[in-house]
Parts: structure tokens; sequence; C-alpha cells
């Protein structure tokens, strides 16, 4: 056992502590999950390694102010979420300080203004979430365990929104009564903007036959009508151990076989969207306004790019401020939303981004660039390309401060600077963190 001074939250959401390591003749970093800045408590090494240790705290000797007892009965089990022992205030702090240390080091950023927060609801805000599900001993739904690839059953998530959590019940009674196909591996739930309506995606085994879940889809479907469509796809795992991750761009480039409705309308306040199953929508249900005004908020000219663009969350509110708005998406399901959900003055593009800026976006010279990567970011080379474009204002919206902030080194190197950051918490209780910055030059 050692005695730890806990200095931080880092990114993962472990708190960063320090001990003194004899081999090395000086202090080394240790890394432990479910501890708060400015506790001190007792903990095991788990692991050692040259650079660093990971540890487990035992008992927590002079507990922070801000512990609260967790709302979900899954906590410290689930590897779902990582703050929930944390009085909400301090995880969106904590947030806060991450993005700005991240700024700071890796792109040596140092911001003007502070960081703006946007935080709201910090349980039943998800609209969208994905679970395994094992039949083996007996049916079971849930998310992975901590640290773990196995499954860890799971009746209700207090993060998700009250249809979720119903239709999931519904999924357990019919799993009890073996009424859940074999093949069925995984499960994605998302409802629409007021939670009366969902789609349930499911993912099943790459041999198995989608034809041969109608009838317990039709049963489903009966017994809770608010499942507007269920759509099927191939592609997770081939065999029935419970530990194997779901190789989910296989899944994911399955076409599917839809029963019911094969997509949602999706509401905000100054747009519908169509979202198809197997594309891609923002999960918070309760900050998706503010986050798209935030985006587009005071800008407006001829043209604007929407790089990763969706099924066109951000082009819709551009579409009103701009002459024209080209939407650049990589994926086949979104791109199809993004089509039917596009403004007259929309040209949406199917492309990777990369692809478009070499060849027809060369030429353009847009009033503003709105980039919104996945969690990998733009990389090196989207990066120099967008530093080379003719362009005066970018706006960059990222869920991953790590690959942010090493695009940013590039995009400042180009010479933009930041004018605004915020912080948008899309995912209370969890280490995830969604930000939005404002650049020009
Ligand atoms: C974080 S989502 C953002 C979507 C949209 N902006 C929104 O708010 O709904 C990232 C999107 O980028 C798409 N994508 C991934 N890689 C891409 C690439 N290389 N080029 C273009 N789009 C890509 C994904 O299919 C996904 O729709």
């Amino acid at each position: 056992m050692v005695e730890l001074k806990i200095e931080k939250l880092i990114y993962g959401g472990d708190g960063l502590a320090r001990m003194h390591d004899a081999k090395l003749g000086r202090s080394k970093a240790v890394f432990l999950p479910f501890v708060a800045p400015g506790e001190t408590v007792e903990a095991i090494i788990r692991e050692q390694k040259p650079g660093f240790a990971r540890a487990q705290a035992e008992k927590v000797l002079q507990p922070s102010e801000f512990r609260q007892t967790p709302p979900c009965p899954y906590f410290f089990k689930c590897g779902g979420c990582q703050y929930q022992h944390l009085q909400y205030a301090e995880q969106v702090k904590a947030k806060a300080q991450i993005l700005e240390e991240t700024l700071s080091r890796t792109a040596k950023l140092k911001l003007e203004q502070p960081i703006q927060t946007h935080a709201a609801e910090p349980l039943g805000y998800r609209n969208r979430t994905r679970m395994r599900v094992s039949h083996v001993p007996q049916f079971a739904i849930g998310y992975y365990r901590f640290g773990s690839h196995s499954l860890l059953p799971v009746e209700q998530c207090p993060i998700s929104s009250p249809l979720i959590n119903r239709v999931l019940q519904g999924l357990w009674a019919a799993g009890r009564e073996e009424r859940i196909a074999r093949e069925v591996r995984e499960v994605q739930f998302f409802a629409n903007h007021d939670d009366s309506r969902l789609l349930l995606e499911l993912y099943i085994d790459h041999h198995a036959e989608p034809d041969a879940l109608q009838p317990m889809i039709e049963t489903l479907r009966g017994k809770m009508p608010e499942i507007a469509g269920v759509a099927v796809f191939r592609g997770a795992p081939a065999d029935d151990s419970e530990d194997q991750r779901a190789p989910l761009t296989r899944a994911k480039a399955s076409p599917g076989v839809f029963f019911g409705e094969r997509s949602l309308r999706y509401k905000t306040k100054r747009h519908e969207y169509q979202v198809s199953a197997g594309a891609f929508f923002q999960t918070n249900r309760f900050l998706l306004d503010e986050m798209a005004e935030t985006v587009t908020r005071g800008h407006s000219g001829k043209l604007a790019l929407d790089l990763y663009s969706g099924g066109g969350f951000f082009s819709l509110p551009l579409a009103d401020q701009f002459e024209k708005v080209i939407a650049v998406e990589a994926s086949g399901h979104s791109q199809a939303d993004l089509k039917t959900n596009a403004l007259r003055n929309v040209k949406a593009v199917r492309s990777g981004t990369e692809e478009f800026l070499r060849g027809e976006g060369r030429q353009l010279r847009p009033d503003l660039v709105v980039v919104d990567p996945p969690r990998a970011g733009l990389g090196e080379k989207t990066s120099h390309l967008i530093g080379r474009m003719s362009v005066g204002r970018v706006t960059y919206v990222s869920c991953d401060p790590a690959t942010l902030s090493r695009d940013m080194k590039v995009l400042v190197e180009s010479g933009f600077r930041v004018e605004e950051v915020h912080l948008f918490d899309l995912f209370p209780q969890t280490y995830h963190l969604e930000s939005v910055l404002h650049l020009v030059r």
C-alpha cells in the first residue's frame, strides 16, 4: 500500500498522483480511477511501467468536499462512466482545466479568454447508446465492465433518456423469456428530440440471416410501439465469446435490413433533420440548440464549408446565413440524410475531407470553414491543407482534446489565432469532452 495525494484529473478519467521510484531516483506519475483532486488515498499499485504506474485506491483517507454518492447503482463496475463520484459542477471544472492544459502543452496555446462552458442536465441526457448482448449462460444486455471487455449486465442507465430505459426494460423482459435471437450481439438505441420515438440498430453475427429476425422484431414492436423501426446490420463477432470487441467498422459497412421506419425526424429549435439508422447524430438531447448556435452564430457571407458534415447538423443553420454551403461527408448513411435534409443552397458532396480539399475544394475561397472530425481529428495532411486555404475563419468542433491540440499546432503555425474556446459538456458523468474553437487570421 502507498499513500498518494491526488493532484488533478487527467484526460481518460484517472487522477494523477506522484510517488518516489527508488530505481529512477526520482518521482514518477501514478494514474488511478475514481479519485478527486486534493484527496489523499491509500492505494495498491497494480502495474509498474518504466515511466509511470497504475494504481487503485483502496481507502480514501482524506476525501474531497466534492465527492458524492454516485447516482447509478452500476458505477465503479461499469466501463461507461468515470465521474459519478464527483459533484457535477466539479466535473465540468475538471474538463475545462484538462482542455486548457492540453491546448497549452501540445499546441503551446495561451488562451486570451477564459473557456466558456456549456452544461445542462447531468442525467437522462443521452439520446443514443450502444450495448452489448450475451446469451451465455443466459440472456444479458449491458456495457463493458470497467477496465475489461467482459459484459456487465445493466438493467438501467441513468445517463440515458427515459425512453431508452423503457425499451431496455422491454428487451430484458423479452430476453428472460428467451425471445431475443441468439444472433444479436449488440444493440444501439437512438431516440428522437422529444423522446417519443426510437430506432433500434441490431448488430448480428456476420453469418446470420437478418430476415430470420422478423418474428422477434414484430413481437418487440407490438409490445413497444415507440420503436419506430429496427435496422439489422451484419458484422458483430462471429463466435460466442463474451469478451470479444465487435468490429464496428465492418458492422457500419453492412448496408442493413430494415423493419418499419429506416429513420427518425429530429427537431431542433430552427431545423428538422432526418437521421437514418447507421448515421451519426449528436448524442446530448439537451445541448443541441446551444451547440448549433455557438458554432454558427454571427457568421455570414457567400460561402461556408461544412467538413465532416454528417447529416447536415451545422449545414442547415449555416445555410440560413450564407449564400451557399458545401457539406462534405464520407459515410453513405449520413450522406443520404444530408441530401434529404439539405436546403436549396446546400451542396452535398460525398467525399473524404482530404480528397475534397486536394480536388474540388482546392480553388475555393470560403468565408468560413467548419470542421467536426471524428476522434482521430483532422490529421497532419488535412490540417496543412486547411492552413494553406484562403480562408479567414475556421471553427473547429472536437470530441478529443489530444487530437485537437495536435491539429491546432499546425493551424496556429499557418497564422490562425484562437478567438474563443467553448467547452460543451455533451457527456456528463464521463471523461469525454466536446469543444468548439473559433479561429481567425
Ligand atoms: C463527429 S461526426 C460530425 C457530424 C456532424 N458535423 C454533426 O454534428 O452531426 C464526424 C462525421 O465525419 C464523417 N467522417 C469520418 N471521416 C471522414 C472523412 N475522412 N472525411 C469526411 N467525413 C468523414 C463521419 O461519417 C461523421 O458523420
